[in-house]
């Protein structure tokens, strides 16, 4: 659920002009008792939910939580699977990597595995063994370590790292994947945030590539990268609704790499953000939510730089609102937008291109 600030609650309102009457006294207390159980029961769930999501990821080889479970899926392997439904914004997990690759090495990447997981507590390494390696399903010996390496790492940050339960989330494309994952450099763990409600019994599922592209493209790189026939969704839909997802995902990507010839001054103010409401309603009709919070930081990047404090502010806030829903309402990302809608002027681009007016978000907060 994403964080809101909470509201203060306030006692009964004094509507007599002589003071509270023993009525409104003893009310009043009441309401302050069950204020301040409210209030008590609701710090209890935060730091019970906080201990809980941090005793999973630290005792790692604890694969359930109140909100999913690790199960086995048919013609996946294993699979994460909501328990209840989840709201959108919900951080689903927060899981420290059971190491990092470093970003220069000497040995050969084989050794370099062997090497890593070596140098793990017992019961660490047999957290690392007991991960698959359906990316290299020929693997032995000396391979086995770097094919398990090669079907769960991922990136975090400049680096590379493992990190076994969100290794055992599968994968979806386009509107198929609900949940997004992102390093915190700050505590050096990976969050995963649903961006999507998901209901009970659904599979939770990140993306592994970018694929705003066609489905023939985005199955052949996920066969030739993780060795698997992509089932998704999305990948799953009759021809024809398929083609109608490949044209706008395909259109997305195009208008994303006219959106970059901003920064070279080939289109202006303007036309990028046009471009980038064409983005967000191609997104709504495919149900692509996710990257809005970067899309929109963007937007008031580009209505920043054209002085236009209005645009830049409703892009912020728009901003804001997806950063926090995709990365957390404590992301670096959320705060950076949070504080340009708050004094879009404090842009470091602010009025370094001609004045203009740029479009507002189509989309409401
Ligand atoms: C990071 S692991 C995910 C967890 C894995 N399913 C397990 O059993 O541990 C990646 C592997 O999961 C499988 N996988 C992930 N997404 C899939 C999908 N959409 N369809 C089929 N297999 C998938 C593939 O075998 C892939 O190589």
């Amino acid at each position: 659920m994403v964080k809101r600030t909470k509201r203060k609650q306030h006692s009964l309102p004094n509507t007599s002009a002589e003071g509270p009457s023993r009525l409104q006294i003893l009310l009043r207390s009441s309401a302050f008792v069950l204020y301040a159980l409210v209030s008590i029961a609701a710090l209890g769930a935060a730091v019970w939910s906080q201990y809980y999501l941090r005793t999973t990821s630290s005792s790692q080889n604890i694969s359930t939580s109140p909100l999913w479970e690790i199960v086995d899926i048919p013609g996946k392997g294993k699979g994460m699977v909501a328990r209840r439904n989840i709201t959108q914004g919900t951080l689903l997990l927060r899981e420290t990597p059971l190491f990092l690759v470093p970003p220069t090495v000497r040995q050969s990447p084989e050794q370099l595995i062997i090497a890593l997981v070596s140098q793990l507590p017992l019961e660490k390494q047999q957290v690392f063994d007991a991960l698959s390696h359906h990316a290299r399903p020929d693997a032995v010996g000396d391979a086995l370590p770097l094919a398990k390496f090669e079907t769960n790492s991922m990136n975090a940050g400049e680096s590379v790292g493992i990190f076994p339960t969100i290794a055992r989330i599968n994968h979806g494309c386009s509107s198929a994947f609900n949940a997004a994952y992102s390093w915190r450099e700050d505590t050096k763990e990976t969050v995963v945030y649903a961006f999507k409600p998901i209901f009970q019994g659904e599979e939770i599922l990140i993306s592994y590539t970018d694929t705003k592209k066609s489905r023939d493209n985005r199955r052949a790189y996920l066969k030739q990268s993780y060795n698997f026939d992509c089932t998704c969704s999305v990948c799953s839909l009759s021809p024809e609704l398929s083609k109608a997802s490949d044209a706008r995902l395909e259109r997305m990507a195009a208008l994303r790499e006219k959106l970059a010839t901003w920064a070279n001054k080939s289109i202006g103010g303007q036309e990028a953000t046009s471009v980038i409401n064409e983005i967000w309603r191609l997104g709504d009709e495919e149900q692509y939510l996710s990257e809005r919070g970067a899309l929109a930081y963007d937007a008031a990047q580009v209505a920043a730089a054209h002085w236009d404090r209005v645009a830049a502010q409703a892009w912020a806030e728009l901003a804001h609102k997806w950063f926090a829903i995709e990365l957390g309402v404590n992301s670096v990302q959320a705060k950076a937008a949070l504080r340009i809608a708050q004094n879009p002027r404090s842009h470091r681009d602010w009025g370094s291109r001609y004045k203009m007016e740029v479009e507002r978000p189509i989309a409401g907060l």
